[in-house]
């Protein structure tokens, strides 16, 4: 098979495929696409990893996988299925997370090139930090929807996946929304999936009920980092016969929710049953996943009885009206009561297999999801929010498109070429989009490469945030495991007082653990402390400027203010530099090991064009801003404090030429500048001449 490619691509590019080693991160989506694409492009030394099993829910859109790999390791059924596409290639599959100790920098050397394919940002930033300590690039991608983007990430060179800060991201993996939510998001989410349960067009991907297949639900178990099978026969994480029973249980979810929706009928929607069984039942069970409430706080069933004890009065409709305030939690029984009735009500009514759509706007079914949330919430001691605010919230979840993953992995690969043949200026970032933008491109490349952002908490080589922080109330141990952990995205960090060296959390267990019930001002943490934190496994230091604030009652104890710059209004930004030649010569570049970096491609303090109106947030992480039909092309922007603004109004359009001018899309897909090639399968169009006023830069058919 891989003889097929022969002609295909330039000799020397083919010679570069032919001997490079990549690591493909996440076997999902776009990574199942990504590893088919690499061995059909004639790579042949390959490691794949990803930690997850594979679901029934998968199959729609991961083609290498098969009903018959149901729980099974998807790392080692994509190797496995890959093969048959060249069974000459070397494929190394890791059931296992990236995040995990095994895969410090020195396995990230071993590449050439990392591509990564995953579905949340902690493990992309994981990914981010060792690629700029190993110094290997990175081509990292996303889809949400049909929107997709492709982007490199090369130290010293491009931003860094953490050179902007990202605003709250939209997706959140299967067992955070069943098993263990922890954000108020992740209980409207649930609560709009229990909608479709009862109500709605029920989708396998939106089952409720508590996930036993939870791979944080195992034991941890020892690893053997090779993929290889272990000696029980059982790969790590794989499940064991009984967990896969219990999820087959639940993969043949139609069954399940079927029932479920059926039991709610024959309950008659009594709302005192319905409620035991969504928030005392399943809570209770969920319990029972020992493992998963040992680094966790346990959530508290609640009882219908305790809330609305029989004989209460059940009509006091006008809870429900008062958007703006934060149910009581009988506030929040009463109205689930009311909207239960009258959704279940209108869903009788119904003809034949027809369901109801959630829609926002349509009172009872946003009153139910704001009840559910904010009970589920409370169960899981999490913020519970005003309807209001649930509303807002409760935007578009967007479904995975096979199409837009299939096309950004083509990009992926497309850029890993660029990348081997160091062909730095065309590895632009390319967004996917649905429709058209005003050129006719439905793939559109970036302006610019931007270059690394001297003020990032992670790329810059002396990294600093700030840390505003209410010292009077928040202890150690939560400093470490909110901050430095969940919102930092360390992993095992050390931190020390600047000013005296004093240890305030060591890595080391047991070191400090007498100060972890501490406030920070017990320790005389307070405004103006900066403190010194080490993540050693990534390399990572970072100094911590407190900044003191009371917070309010239900405000959040702690905002980390990553880049102060990015702050400010876009517009105090400086434009996008182009000339390397005008780039500031104190950027800094992050040095692996602490070694500088000699390469001259410098950086620059680009940022991207400006936005207009918001139209989607990627679920993958990415902010994907449409620009006014005659204005600059997609760009990607995340930001903390997302101010969105009008373009300028003159000065700062790009030229036409300046997008198509040197490489994209297309170019990539056509044959190479100086060497013979035969032809390849891709359409291609011509963007070189604005009267052939250009369709899609490929066509889909
Ligand atoms: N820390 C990690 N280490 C290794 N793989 C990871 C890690 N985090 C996420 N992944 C993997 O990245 C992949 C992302 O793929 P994708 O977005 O298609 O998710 P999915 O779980 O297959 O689908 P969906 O989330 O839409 O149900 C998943 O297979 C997931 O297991
Ligand atoms: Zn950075």
């Amino acid at each position: 098979m891989a003889a097929a490619i022969n002609g295909v691509f330039p000799a020397t590019l083919q010679e570069l495929v032919k001997k490079s080693k990549v690591l493909v991160v996440g076997a999902g989506g776009i990574g199942c696409e990504v590893l088919k694409n690499l061995v059909l492009s004639g790579f042949t030394d390959i490691e794949i990893i990803d930690l997850d099993t594979i679901d029934l829910s998968n199959l729609n859109r991961q083609f290498l996988f098969h009903r018959e790999h149901v729980g099974k390791s998807k790392a080692r059924v994509a190797k496995e299925s890959a093969l048959s596409f060249n069974p000459d290639a070397k494929i190394t599959a890791y059931h296992d997370s990236v995040t995990s100790t095994d895969y410090g920098v020195n396995f990230f050397k071993k590449f050439d090139l990392v591509l990564s394919a995953l579905d949340n940002r902690a493990a992309r930033n994981h990914v981010n930090r060792m690629c700029l300590n190993a110094d290997v690039p990175l081509i990292e991608s996303g889809t949400a929807g049909y929107n997709g983007q492709v982007e490199l990430i090369k130290r010293g060179l491009t931003q860094c996946y953490e050179c902007t800060p990202k605003d709250k991201q939209r997706s959140f993996p299967g067992c955070t929304i069943r098993n263990t939510p922890s954000e108020p998001i992740h209980c409207i989410v649930w609560a709009k999936h229990l909608f479709n349960q009862l109500f709605g067009e029920s989708l396998e991907d939106e089952d409720i009920s508590p996930d036993a297949a939870d791979p944080d639900a195992k034991e941890k178990d020892g690893a053997d980092g090779n993929g290889e099978p272990k000696d029980d026969g059982k790969e790590k994480g794989e499940e064991s016969k009984e967990e896969k029973e219990a999820k087959e249980d639940t993969a043949n979810g139609n069954i399940l929710r079927i029932n479920t929706r059926q039991w709610a009928k024959d309950c008659n929607y009594d709302a005192g049953k319905l409620f035991n069984k969504f928030f005392n039942e399943d809570i209770t069970y969920l319990l029972r996943m020992s493992n998963l409430w040992k680094t966790r706080k346990a959530p508290v069933p609640v009882q219908w009885d305790t809330l609305l004890p029989e004989g209460s009065s059940g009509d006091q409709k006008d809870v429900a009206k008062q958007h703006h305030k934060v149910w009581s939690i009988e506030e929040c029984a009463q109205v689930f009561a009311n909207s239960l009735k009258e959704l279940s009500a209108a869903f009788l009514k119904l003809e034949g297999d027809d369901t109801l759509a959630w829609d926002k706007d349509d009172q009872p079914a946003m009153d139910f999801v704001a009840a559910c949330a904010n009970v589920r919430s409370h169960i899981f001691d999490i913020e519970r929010k005003s309807r209001f605010e649930i509303k807002s919230m409760a935007g578009n979840i967007i479904p995975a498109i096979a199409t837009t993953n299939a096309i950004t992995a083509g990009i992926s690969v497309m850029r890993a070429f660029k990348v081997l043949e160091a062909k730095w200026e065309q590895c632009k970032a390319v967004y996917a989009r649905l429709r058209p933008n005003a050129r006719n491109y439905f793939l559109v490349p970036d302006a610019s490469l931007p270059g690394p952002n001297p003020n990032c908490h992670v790329c810059a080589s002396d990294p600093a945030i700030t840390l505003k922080i209410d010292t009077k109330r928040m202890r150690i141990k939560e400093l470490r495991d909110e901050v430095l952990v969940k919102t930092l995205n360390m992993l095992n960090p050390d931190v020390t007082v600047q000013s005296n060296g004093s240890i305030l959390i060591s890595s080391e267990e047991g070191e400090t653990e007498s100060n972890e019930g501490k406030l920070l001002s017990e320790l005389n943490i307070v405004d103006g402390v900066i403190l010194k934190c080490d993540d050693f496994f990534q390399n990572y230091e970072l100094s911590i400027i407190i900044s003191h604030f009371d917070a309010e009652r239900d405000e959040n104890l702690f905002e980390v203010v990553a880049d102060a710059s990015q702050l400010k209004p876009k517009d105090e930004q400086p434009e996008v530099v182009k000339d390397k030649e005008d780039e500031p010569k104190s950027a800094k570049k992050r040095s692996a090991n602490g070694e500088g970096d000699s390469k001259d491609d410098g950086p620059s303090t680009s940022k991207r064009s400006r936005p207009t109106e918001v139209v989607e947030e990627d679920d993958d992480d990415c902010l994907v801003i449409e620009e006014d039909e005659d204005q600059a092309d997609v760009v990607v922007v995340a930001t903390d404090k997302l101010s969105v603004q009008s373009p300028p109004k003159s000065g700062s359009k790009r030229k036409p030429s300046e997008v198509i001018e040197d490489e994209d899309i297309t170019e990539i897909l056509e044959s190479s500048d100086d060497e013979p090639a035969g032809p390849t399968k891709c359409k291609r169009s011509r963007l070189d001449d604005p009267s052939s006023n250009p369709v899609a830069v490929i066509s889909i058919d």
